[in-house]
C-alpha cells in the first residue's frame, strides 16, 4: 500500500513550525467567534458595545474609547492603565483601552491580536456611519433632512415612552418664501434658505436637532421640553432672523407650530397638533399683515 510520508516530520518540535503557534494568544475558533459577533455591528454604539463585552470577559476590560471620523464614544469606566492603540491605514482613529488592573505580556499580546483582528471591520463601521451621515442630510443647508428627521423622531419617541421625558416638535415655514425665488432667482432664494437655517441652528442647544423638511419648511426637535422652552426657542429663532443681515434685507419671517409630546401618543398625532398649531400662526401672519 502506498504510504504518504510528511513533507517535514519534524515540524512538531522544530521551533520555526511552533513559532506562529506559540506567538499566537487566540485560536482560530476565538478569532473567528469575535469576528463574526463583530461583523453583525454595522453601528459604531453597537460595534462599542460588543467590543467593550467580549474584552470584559477575555481581559477584565473595564471601559474603551473610540474616537474616529465618526465621533467619539466613550463606554464604561476609565481605569488605572490604559492602553491607547492606533488602528492601521486610519491615521484619524484610535481606540483606548482601560484597565482595573496590570496586564501581563500574555494579555498583551491577546489585546494587541484583537485590536489587529477588530480594526477591519471598525474601519467599515465608520464609513457606514459618514455614508448615513451624509443620506439623512440637507446638501443645501447641511441640515438634517426628511429621512434623519424621521429616525431621530423614532428614537426620541422610544426614548420617551422609556423615560417619560417628555420632548418638543416645532415645525416651521417661510412666509411669502416663492416672492423671493420669483423677484430675485433661485440662487438667492437658495441662500435665503441657508441663511434661514443658520437663524435656526445657532438658536438651538447642542442637544437639539434641526432638518429641512423640504422647500421653505424646516422642523426642529427638542428634547427635555416643556412649553416655556419652545415659546423661548421661536423667540430665539424669531430673532436670530431679525439680526440675519439677507433675512432682514428681504424682511423675512417664518410661522412657527409647535407641539409636546403627550404620554402614549403616537407621532402623527404630535404632528398634527405642531401643523394646526402653525396653520394657525400662518393665518394671524396674513391677517396682521392685511390690517397692517
Ligand atoms: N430657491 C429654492 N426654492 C425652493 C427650493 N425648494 C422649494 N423651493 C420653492 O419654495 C417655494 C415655496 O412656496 P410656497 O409653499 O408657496 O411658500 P410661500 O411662498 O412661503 O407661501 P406661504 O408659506 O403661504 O407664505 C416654491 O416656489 C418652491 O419652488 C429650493 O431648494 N431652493
Amino acid at each position: 500500500m502506498e504510504q504518504h510520508l510528511p513533507f517535514y516530520d519534524n515540524a512538531g518540535s522544530d521551533s520555526f513550525f511552533r513559532f506562529s503557534q506559540i506567538d499566537k494568544q487566540l485560536g482560530d475558533a476565538e478569532r473567528l467567534h469575535i469576528l463574526e459577533t463583530l461583523l453583525g455591528c454595522l453601528d459604531l454604539a453597537d460595534f462599542a458595545q460588543t467590543l467593550q463585552n467580549l474584552l470584559t470577559v477575555r481581559l477584565g476590560l473595564c471601559g474603551l474609547e473610540i474616537q474616529s471620523p465618526a465621533g467619539r464614544l466613550a463606554l464604561g469606566s476609565s481605569g488605572t492603565l490604559t492602553r491607547l492603540m492606533d488602528c492601521p491605514r486610519d491615521t484619524a482613529t484610535a481606540i483606548r483601552y482601560h484597565f482595573n488592573r496590570p496586564l501581563n505580556a500574555l494579555d498583551n499580546r491577546r489585546l494587541d491580536e484583537i485590536h489587529t483582528l477588530v480594526t477591519p471591520q471598525l474601519r467599515n463601521v465608520i464609513r457606514h456611519s459618514e455614508i448615513k451621515r451624509l443620506a439623512s442630510k440637507d446638501h443645501l443647508t447641511s441640515l438634517g433632512n426628511r429621512a434623519g428627521f424621521e429616525e431621530h423622531l423614532s428614537r426620541l419617541f422610544s426614548h420617551a415612552k422609556r423615560s417619560g421625558e417628555v420632548f418638543g416638535l416645532m415645525v416651521l415655514d417661510m412666509d411669502k418664501f416663492k416672492a423671493i425665488n420669483d423677484s430675485f432667482g433661485h440662487q438667492e432664494g437658495d441662500n435665503v434658505l441657508i441663511a434661514m437655517a443658520q437663524a435656526i441652528s445657532t438658536s438651538l442647544r447642542d442637544t437639539d436637532f434641526a432638518f429641512r423638511f423640504g422647500g421653505d419648511e424646516f422642523c426642529c426637535l427638542i428634547p427635555d421640553a416643556d412649553s416655556a422652552t419652545l415659546q423661548r426657542v421661536s423667540h430665539r429663532i424669531r430673532q436670530a432672523m431679525h439680526n440675519q443681515p439677507l433675512l432682514a434685507k428681504h424682511h423675512m419671517r417664518c410661522s412657527i407650530g409647535t407641539g409636546l409630546y403627550q404620554s402614549g401618543e403616537e407621532r402623527g398625532a404630535l404632528f398634527s397638533r405642531a401643523d394646526a398649531a402653525l396653520y394657525q400662526d400662518k393665518q394671524n401672519a396674513s391677517l396682521l399683515g392685511k390690517t397692517a
